[in-house]
């Protein structure tokens, strides 16, 4: 399925090192995974997590959900060996952390283009350090990138700014990685809500992320999925106007107008495009669900 086409509502990070955890997410219901190696596992499990993460893949069970392994970054004593070893088992996507620049996801695509088991491996970009965002555009535009995840803790520790519920600290970050991601054709899901037994604030986050326009909402725990799926997916009535907005449109086109009257309001060529990827989601989740 092309990268763009499938959902992503909910994006759940597992550590490599919870065989308990990978175990469970075969039968979850989100729409893709992020298989952790980097900050979810502790530094004296990064070898075993590595060899147990590679098993665990090959023995699957995992579709139709995406899935995306997080690797060590390349400047640390784990990536390389990370990279070698998921590399054996062909993955779909794999995810670099705190990326700055284009010349890191170059780097990352120049070791895939050396093996053959990756040759349709995609790059996805943790946006999470100060320079990352200023060089967001140039990322995305690099070779291989399908995607974007904010990594909206690290880089409120590299801001040092304060905590706030409707996150204005990072609201020009999040934007930026959103502009960038349109920009170049890119998938890109929202930070975690760290108070993973606070449905109302995750709820609350979720909905701002959908109306800035992410496709999604990584998340850390179980109890997280439902309230993003529901909250990224197409409203009922969101369908509905959707559908209206095409008949509409249509019965003016074929009365030789080129913009149509709905509840009031004008719908030209360009609502109905945003009507049709509308349906488009809905049924691509539906499709998703059923599988
Ligand atoms: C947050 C947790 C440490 C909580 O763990 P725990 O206390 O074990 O939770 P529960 O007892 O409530 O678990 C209930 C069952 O659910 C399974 N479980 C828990 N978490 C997950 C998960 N993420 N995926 C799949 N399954 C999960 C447990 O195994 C229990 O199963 P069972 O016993 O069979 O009923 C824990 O949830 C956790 O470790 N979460 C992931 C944390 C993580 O990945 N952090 C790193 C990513 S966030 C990040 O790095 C952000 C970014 O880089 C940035 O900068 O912002
Ligand atoms: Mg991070």
């Amino acid at each position: 399925m092309d990268h763009r086409a499938r959902p992503y509502r909910s994006v759940l990070y597992i550590p490599g090192s919870k065989p308990r955890a990978m175990d469970k997410a075969r039968s979850l219901p989100v729409d893709a995974i992020i298989f952790d190696l980097e900050d979810a596992v502790a530094i004296d499990e990064k070898a075993t997590a590595r060899a147990l993460l590679a098993e665990t893949l090959a023995a699957g069970g995992y579709d139709p959900r995406a899935q995306i392994v997080r690797i060590n970054g390349f400047d640390t004593d784990w990536g390389a060996q990370d990279l070698d070893t998921i590399a054996t088992i062909s993955p779909q996507a794999i995810l670099l952390p705190k990326v700055n620049s284009a010349a890191d996801i170059e780097a990352l695509a120049t070791r895939l283009d050396a093996r053959a088991e990756t040759a349709q491996t995609t790059i996805w970009a943790m946006m999470e350090t100060p320079l990352g965002i200023m060089n967001a555009a140039q990322i995305a535009a690099a070779p291989r990138m399908a995607g974007f995840v904010m990594g909206t803790n690290d880089l409120a520790k590299d801001l040092g700014t304060r905590q706030h519920a409707d996150r204005e600290p990072l609201l020009t970050a999040l934007q930026l990685c959103l502009l960038a991601a349109r920009a170049h054709g890119l998938v890109c899901v929202d930070g975690v809500y760290n108070a993973f037994k606070d449905e109302d604030g995750l709820g609350r986050e979720c909905r701002q992320g959908r109306d800035m326009g992410f496709d999604g909402k990584t998340l850390i725990h179980p109890a997280q999925v439902a309230t993003a799926n529901a909250a990224f997916a197409p409203s009922a009535k969101e369908i509905d106007l959707a559908s209206r907005q095409i008949e509409a449109f249509d019965a003016a086109t074929a009365a030789g107008q080129g913009v149509a009257v709905l509840d009031g309001r004008i719908v030209e060529n360009l609502h109905v495009e945003s009507a049709r990827a509308t349906l488009a989601k809905a049924a691509a989740i539906s499709k998703l669900e059923q599988a």
